[in-house]
């Protein structure tokens, strides 16, 4: 049983999907932005998550993860409201982005960190298209101001690289950095 150091709905998820045994804590860290160096960033975040809840659990196999949006050399997380939520909707639509998402499997005092990459080309959205998605509620408390699994679908025209990834946990990756720390990701995994 490990703990995924997340308040994330979706990386639960994700989780549930491959069959892990996990519970799932939030830690209370102030996330940084860093549009030069967003990968250093979203691996530096992931880690401060999993560090902060390995202060109570020192003895459990701690998961942080953490995603952002990058175009252009600007890095976006989640929106504080609908207006940078449209703002940042009429920036990605039309055009390609990278999702970034760094993982952080702490145990035993040792971190294990790395970050994953995907490409996604939204389509062309009309203003009254990017007012309308807004006002459904999806963009808020996701990276970029969009949910790929949901109603931002449909302007999804294409994806490159992992779909987990995008949205919020890399479950390959996860898997493989789980199995080179020696972490069992399910009860009775003997493989780790
Ligand atoms: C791009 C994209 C992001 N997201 C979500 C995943 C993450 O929950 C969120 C990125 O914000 P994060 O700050 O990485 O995570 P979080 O605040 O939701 O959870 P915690 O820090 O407690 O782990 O955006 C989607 O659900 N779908 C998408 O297509």
């Amino acid at each position: 049983m490990f703990i995924l150091a997340s308040a994330s709905p979706r990386r639960r998820a994700l989780l549930r999907q491959i069959g892990a045994a996990f519970v799932s804590i939030t830690p209370a860290v102030d996330e940084v932005r860093d549009s030069e160096h967003p990968r250093d960033a979203v691996i530096r975040n992931a880690l401060l998550k999993a560090r902060k809840v390995a202060e109570e659990y020192p003895d459990h196999a701690i998961l942080g993860a953490d995603t952002a949006v990058v175009l252009h050399g600007q890095s976006f997380g989640k929106p504080r409201d609908a207006a940078e939520a449209r703002h940042v909707l009429s920036l990605l639509e039309g055009r390609q982005h990278t999702v970034l998402t760094g993982i952080a499997w702490v145990k035993d005092g040792h971190a294990y960190t790395d970050a994953v990459e995907s490409i996604v080309r939204f389509a062309p959205m009309t203003a009254a298209e990017i007012a309308a998605y807004v006002a459904t509620g999806e963009p808020m408390g996701k990276a970029g101001a969009y949910a790929i699994q949901g109603r931002a679908a449909i302007y999804i025209e294409e994806l490159c690289g992992s779909f987990s990834n995008v949205v919020g946990l890399p479950l390959h990756a996860v898997a493989t950095l789980a199995r080179t720390a020696g972490i069992a990701m399910e009860d009775g995994d003997e493989s780790a």
